[in-house]
């Protein structure tokens, strides 16, 4: 399949588009969406935001109920959202809602079933980026930012690569998976038992030993059901404070899981970005 255009709504005066393509890292077709603002209607090349979704999102619930459209077209940004795990009838599931479809946690599987088609931490790391530049108005200036599961991968892209992005940003992110259920039970189908495969995918970890410093902002709601036993910002922060890593991270009060919250600073962190988008 060649990139098929889905569907199309304009939105405060750009275009929020839904794409279907072959991918050759997952090995299937996959969806996502991109939010071009009114500066690329003449051609404009504008940096892009990758945003990463959480468990059983898809490539929609950021473009209905994340609230970015408005300051995308103040600022000039594109916001890319791919799926959340490979989909289609011969790709390996599960039927609980935090392992397999829906749930592929940006990592690249090395277990079977799951390694024929879970490939989404290449996947969005090289072949997106790739498609999108070569397709859309885009420059190569990155960011990346996500929600719960895709905090957590927008955490571990940016600290692996930190070349590749000029900022990265989270809600409630799986601050720290080693040490978590849906971490753990995830970490363990994809990578397997030996927990030494894991670490490569916690961003406390990770942001423990950082020497290339990517400006990273999160924000957590202190009402979120998931807080205490997934989330675990207080990891992130103490890692944080080991490294001396540039991390503001902000506990909202009474906010909890949901989209109600990211579309509440939402656009806080699309002026975090643009600064470091140079806009
Ligand atoms: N217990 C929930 C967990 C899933 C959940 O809370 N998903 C969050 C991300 S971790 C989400 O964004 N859901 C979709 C939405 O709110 O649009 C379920 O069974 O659906």
């Amino acid at each position: 399949m060649s990139l098929e255009n889905t569907n199309v709504n304009k939105s405060f005066g750009g275009w929020t588009k839904h794409y279907a393509h072959r991918s050759t890292t997952l090995n299937c077709d996959m969806r996502f969406a991109i939010h071009l603002p009114p500066q690329t209607a003449n051609g404009q090349k504008v940096p892009v935001i990758y945003w990463l979704s959480g468990l059983t999102c898809t490539d929609e619930n950021f473009m209905q109920k994340g609230g970015a459209q408005r300051m995308a077209a103040a600022l000039g940004i594109a916001i890319v959202a791919p799926d959340t795990s490979p989909r289609g009838t011969d790709v390996a599931d599960d039927d609980s809602y935090d392992l397999g479809k829906g749930a592929g946690f940006y990592v690249n599987a090395t277990q079977a079933p799951w390694n024929r088609h879970y490939h989404m931490y290449d996947y969005v790391l090289n072949e997106l980026p790739q498609l999108i530049e070569t397709t859309f108005p885009v420059s190569d200036k990155r960011s990346i930012f996500g929600h719960s599961m895709g905090g957590h991968g927008a955490l571990v892209m940016a600290l692996r690569n930190p070349e590749r992005f000029q900022s990265v940003s989270a809600f409630s992110p799986i601050a720290n998976p080693v040490d978590c259920p849906w971490g753990q039970k995830a970490l363990t189908a994809y990578l397997g038992k030996d927990t030494a495969a894991w670490a490569d995918y916690d961003a406390s970890i990770l942001m423990r030993k950082a020497d290339v410093l990517v400006p990273a902002l999160v924000d957590q709601g202190e009402a979120d059901e998931f807080l205490e036993d997934q989330l675990k910002p207080e990891a992130l922060e103490a890692a944080a404070k080991a490294s001396g890593y540039p991390l503001k991270l902000n506990r909202r009060d009474g906010y909890d899981h949901s989209y109600y919250f990211i579309a509440s600073y939402i656009e806080d962190h699309l002026l975090f970005h643009a600064g470091h988008l140079n806009l």
